[in-house]
């Protein structure tokens, strides 16, 4: 059994290559597709030198948007998601993330950094849940509801669904690995604000989303 990998990216192409160059490589994933999500940067090219497929979104659909149009384009059972940004993402990080998957043992795994930077290690360290990195069985997904307006609520929505449906995942260590933060891709200020944008989005899945 092989898995997609899809990753979602606005304005990636700094770091989509390495990203897409790792996974692509990796033995169990047929396919990787970028979706670029309304970016106005390289991303699409870059992601195309790499080996992806490449779905370009005119309008930005925010994060759960572009991963359903990439759930839509694929048909594996296995979905592999990762961001865009990560800094030193490994072949076994890939399979770590899948095998729990791939094996039959769990419905979703679930990537939290470790030993990367301080930072984003004690951001996952204190909202673990709210990781990029996933192998998801299909089926599973497909009864996830508004993953398509859920912007950065999508995380929440797909932890929801897994403690609501008592559903146990995999917790995978991802040790030496980071991702580039809002503050270092736009400069303190606009950072921040995208930060702020971020939760907000997440509040009001939350809001819209209460059980
Ligand atoms: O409107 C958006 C915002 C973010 N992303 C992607 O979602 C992932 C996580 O976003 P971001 O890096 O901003 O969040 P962080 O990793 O900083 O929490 C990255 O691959 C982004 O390119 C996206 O596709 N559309
Ligand atoms: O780690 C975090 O605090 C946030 C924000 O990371 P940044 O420091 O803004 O890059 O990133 C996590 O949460 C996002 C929203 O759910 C997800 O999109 C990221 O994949 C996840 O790493």
């Amino acid at each position: 059994m092989s898995a997609t990998c899809i990753i979602p990216a606005y304005n990636e192409g700094k770091t989509i290559g390495n990203v897409v160059k790792v996974v692509k490589s990796h033995k169990n994933v047929s396919e990787v597709i970028v979706v670029s999500d309304g970016s106005i940067d390289d991303t699409a090219e870059v992601a195309k030198l790499n080996g992806a497929k490449v779905i370009e979104l005119s309008e930005n659909k925010g994060k759960g948007g572009a991963m359903n149009e990439g759930l839509k384009s694929c048909e594996t059972e296995i979905i592999l998601f990762l961001d865009a940004d990560l800094i030193g993402l490994t072949d076994k990080h890939v399979a770590d993330l899948l095998d729990p998957v791939l094996n039959g043992d769990k419905l979703m795994s679930l990537g939290v950094f470790s030993q990367g930077r301080a930072t984003t290690d004690l951001a996952q360290r204190v909202a673990p849940y709210l990781s990029g990195q996933r192998a998801i069985k299909r089926d599973l997904l497909n009864k996830v509801s508004d993953l398509d307006v859920s912007r950065f609520g999508v995380e929440l929505a797909l932890t929801r669904f897994v403690e609501n449906n008592d559903i146990e995942i995999q917790i995978v260590q991802l040790p030496d690995m980071s991702h580039v933060m809002k503050e270092e891709k736009l400069g303190v200020v606009k950072g921040f604000v995208a930060r702020l944008k971020m939760y907000w989005e997440i509040v009001h899945y939350y809001i819209k989303n209460p059980s």
